[in-house]
């Protein structure tokens, strides 16, 4: 690496592990983890250049495993609702997406040309996501005060609800969908953007226990099976803790994807690469079951198996 900066140049890039995913799209490997090449080096410039502040709140997570849920429930929580006023007007989500809302770090800086100092220049508090795996994630955000909260879904319908969403925004209607043969080979292999999933999971998951006031570490099923009680959790670990009951409903409702998914703003494909519709399919738990032939499922469930033992991780789907 160059001295003095955090990026690779084409040369150093060209040294990594390089996989072809969902037959086109280059991923490099880095320290055990797959990134589109704009992305790492988003990641690696955040890591000499983004400085935490303790009242900064880090929304992890791998892709498809509810992140633009989480968003919603924290941009609602830290938004209106703790501001004292919660009328519908001041309801962010009624006018932006909510990966408009809240941002992915590793996107701002590494595609979209915000520089750290463009970060740090915003007020506080500031609500930030990433995708990227807790060991790749600055210094400053290790040992600040800062929170975070990770949240992981059972892998096979985080794999279906990949599949669904890349065939969406990386093929044309018309095209045929990807072989779901292929992206199960992709993800068993841990091929996949901030990949591989188990250990993507498991680095946040043993964080989390070893400092439960700073990671709080939340799971998609569990979200759906007892929303106001999770969601209480989450508000009590942001520092917002809900004052009534009424709150909780709200938070919830404004955060639904039967609310999201219906919103004008939220169904708006207009702008070329970004499908908006793309984030709110289905949401159910389960889903799985609808794609995946016997032997994937009993493959996928033994990798899980191995990846997880002795964890104390494990999905009950
Ligand atoms: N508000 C809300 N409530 C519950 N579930 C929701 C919500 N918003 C999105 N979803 C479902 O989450 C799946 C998308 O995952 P992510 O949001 O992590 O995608 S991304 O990584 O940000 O692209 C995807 O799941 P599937 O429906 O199974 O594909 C979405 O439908």
């Amino acid at each position: 690496m160059a001295a003095g900066s955090s990026l690779l140049n084409q040369e150093q890039l060209d040294l990594l592990p390089k996989e072809l995913y969902w037959g086109s799209r280059e991923l490099y490997q880095w320290e055990g983890f797959w990134y589109a090449a704009d992305l790492l080096q988003g990641t690696l410039t955040l890591q000499s250049g983004y400085e935490a502040r303790s009242d900064d709140v880090i929304l992890a997570s791998s892709m498809k495993t509810g992140s633009t849920w989480l968003k919603a429930l924290c941009a609602s929580i830290m938004g209106s609702q703790s501001k004292g006023d919660d009328s519908e007007e001041n309801d962010e989500l009624l006018v932006k997406n909510p990966h408009f809302i809240v941002k992915g770090l590793e996107y701002l800086v590494g595609r979209y040309n915000t520089t750290p100092d463009d970060l740090s220049a915003m007020p506080s508090p500031r609500l930030f996501h990433t995708h990227v795996p807790y060991s790749a994630l600055p210094d400053s955000i290790k040992n600040s005060e800062c929170k975070i909260v990770y949240i992981v879904r059972n892998p096979k319908d985080t794999l279906i609800s990949s599949w669904h969403f890349f065939n969406k925004v990386f093929r044309q209607p018309n095209e045929e969908p990807y072989p779901l043969e292929k992206a199960y080979d992709d993800f068993c292999r841990g091929i996949h953007q901030f990949g591989p999933f188990f250990d993507h999971a498991l680095q946040y998951w043993n964080k989390s226990l070893k400092n439960p006031e700073k990671i709080l570490f939340l799971k998609y099923e569990d979200l759906k099976k007892d929303p106001e009680g999770e969601v209480t959790k989450l508000a009590s670990f942001l520092g917002r803790p809900f004052q009534n009951k009424q709150q909780v409903e709200k938070v919830l409702w404004r955060s639904s994807l039967e609310r999201l998914k219906n919103l004008e703003v939220n169904k708006d494909d207009s702008q070329p690469g970004l499908i908006m519709s793309s984030f709110f399919r289905r949401g159910v738990v389960g889903d799985w079951k609808n794609y995946l032939t016997e032997e994937m499922e009993q493959g996928l469930d033994v990798i899980t198996r191995l990846k997880l033992e002795g964890s104390g991780l494990h999905f009950e789907i």
